[in-house]
């Protein structure tokens, strides 16, 4: 019998990272991709920890399994947060990654390299039809850089500058990325805590 987790995501990115990291643990990933009926999850939640719950609980209790739910975003500090929640549709519902970089390019043009400091948080919730939800975070720290670079990863890795790195989240490979991002961080957590 193949070991399987399930997501609650239709975000293709996570999905291959999830699928990346797991795999050295032999876990098969489904996600929403693979449960078309399921109808689309609502997040109206104030922080990335209360959508994961939304959505591991919602996928859960439809299956009847354990589920892991993942809220992510970038937070920019001379932006007062945002895109924050709203990273997803920060330009529109059409949920455009080039559009959201460029959104929020144009809302950083102005703004000093010292003060360009931002970070990626991920939360992960892991719902079950018994148990309480169990929720843990990861956050990964960056500048927003002047102009996209970059073509690996997905959403704003192209304007998430690493200076320990001299390259943005999507000039590493996803073997780089996987080791220092705030899923793998999170996902860390969740394997240290979860026994
Ligand atoms: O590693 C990442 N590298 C770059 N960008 C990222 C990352 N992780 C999340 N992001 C961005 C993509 C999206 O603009 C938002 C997540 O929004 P979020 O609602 O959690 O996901 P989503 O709507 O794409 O899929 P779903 O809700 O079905 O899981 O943050
Ligand atoms: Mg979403």
């Amino acid at each position: 019998m193949s070991k399987q987790i399930i997501i609650a995501t239709k975000n293709k990115g996570k999905v291959r990272e999830f699928e990346q990291m797991f795999a050295k643990d032999g876990y098969e990933v489904k996600s929403l991709l693979d449960y078309k009926d399921i109808p689309d999850i609502e997040e109206i939640g104030e922080t990335f920890a209360e959508n994961a719950s939304i959505k591991a609980e919602t996928l859960a209790k439809a299956l009847n399994e354990v589920v892991i739910g993942d809220d992510s975003g970038l937070v920019v500090d001379a932006l007062d947060g945002r895109p924050g929640v709203y990273s997803a549709r920060y330009a529109g519902l059409t949920k455009s990654d080039a559009a959201n970089n460029e959104k929020v390019l144009k809302e950083m043009q102005d703004i000093p390299s010292e003060d360009r400091t931002a970070r990626f948080v991920c939360a992960i919730a892991v719902a079950s039809p018994q148990e309480n939800t169990f929720i843990v975070e990861g956050t990964c720290e960056g500048v927003i850089a002047r102009e996209p670079v970059g073509t690996n990863g997905f959403g704003y890795d192209p304007i998430m500058f690493l200076p320990a790195f001299d390259k943005t989240m999507a000039q590493l490979t996803a073997n780089e990325k996987n080791e220092i991002s705030h899923r793998a961080k999170a996902l860390q957590q969740l394997i240290s805590k979860w026994k």
